[in-house]
């Protein structure tokens, strides 16, 4: 099993590293626009091999897509985060290059690819991917819910005063500070509704929280976060690479499923061998419902700022 990540920057040295310890990948190439970059990140990476113990062998590449050839599995985290005081969506002009000429890299050199889009704002970058490779849509998948939804139980177990371990929950809807759908209706205890140990106005602070939990962090850090996203791309790569058949909440081209149509944008989906295998169409509530239609005229907005 091969895996490509385009950027070895924060995120994506992140990913690979998750990737190698996780130990499921026989190699992974790390490629950076920047010259010796990757290599050098790629250098120290093995060098904790011994001391991490994995055998994935990870190799850098300064912008030489021939080393990538024949990956079954592309991240994409090319491109710049935002500062504090910015939104994801003010990324669009200078990551759309990126993501479009990464992208065409990649599939010129393995065909059979799947790819795994991270870079910001991600709904719009999956949904650009789509527009201009043409690969089916199995094959595109955009990385934010499984993050969104971590960030979720994590304040849900900071609320509950339990251990996270403890707590199931999922965030769906666009990956933005204003576009996220917790679904805090349906998060448990140990399968006893959160509900039941928390009042409305807490879960609504648990919700409204986990919405600017990427604008929290990058107050603290002075960029975006790295290690939760790195760990949440590295579980997607996992389910894909060893065929899990899990369930994550990623944003998918959605052609009719919960009514929405021609955009990219978080639901469940299963992940396998072939990438996103099934959208799963879960119940929503009405409130629900008209969270998910606002989220998705906020994504189609951006996507509107395309020039396809
Ligand atoms: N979807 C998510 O949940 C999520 C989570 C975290 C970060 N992000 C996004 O991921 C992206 C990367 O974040 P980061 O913190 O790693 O940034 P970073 O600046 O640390 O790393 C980005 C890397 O991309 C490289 N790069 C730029 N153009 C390139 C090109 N054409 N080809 C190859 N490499 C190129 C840069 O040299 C740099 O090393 C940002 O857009 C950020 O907003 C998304
Ligand atoms: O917040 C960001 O800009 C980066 C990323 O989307 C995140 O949620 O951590």
């Amino acid at each position: 099993m091969k895996v490509t990540v385009v950027g070895a920057g924060a995120v994506g040295a992140s990913c690979a590293e998750y990737i190698a310890i996780k130990n499921f990948a026989s190699e992974v190439v790390v490629l950076d626009i920047k010259e010796g970059y990757a290599e050098g990140k790629a250098m120290d990476l093995m060098q904790t091999a011994s001391l991490n113990g994995f055998d994935t062998k990870i190799v850098g590449s300064t912008n030489d897509y021939s080393k990538t050839a024949d990956s079954d599995i592309a991240v994409i985290t090319s491109g710049i985060p935002r500062k504090p005081g910015m939104t994801r969506e003010e990324l669009i002009g200078i990551n759309a290059g990126i993501v479009k000429t990464v992208s065409e890299n990649l599939i010129k050199h393995s065909p059979n690819v799947i790819l795994v889009v991270v870079s910001n704002p991600m709904d719009t970058m999956t949904y650009l991917v789509h527009k201009t490779t043409g690969l089916p849509r199995n094959r595109i998948i955009g990385m934010g819910g499984a993050l969104d939804s971590a960030r979720f139980k994590y304040r849900l177990a900071e609320a509950l005063e339990a251990p996270i371990s403890d707590v199931d929950g999922m965030v769906i809807g666009g990956h933005s500070d204003t576009g996220m759908v917790p679904l805090t209706a349906h998060a448990t205890r140990n399968s006893v509704k959160v509900s039941e140990f928390l009042s409305e106005e807490r879960l609504e602070q648990v919700a409204a929280d986990t919405k600017v939990g990427g604008a929290t962090l990058t107050k603290l850090l002075g960029t975006s976060a790295w290690y939760a996203p790195g760990a949440a791309v590295s579980g997607l790569v996992q389910a894909i690479a060893c065929d899990q058949k899990k369930m994550f909440p990623c944003s998918t081209l959605l052609e009719g499923e919960y009514g929405l149509n021609d955009l990219c944008i978080g639901v469940p989906v299963i992940l396998g061998k072939n990438g996103i295998e099934k959208i799963v169409e879960i119940k929503l509530s009405d409130a629900e419902k008209a969270k998910m239609q606002e989220s998705a005229a906020g994504v189609s907005k951006t996507n509107g700022l395309l020039e396809l």
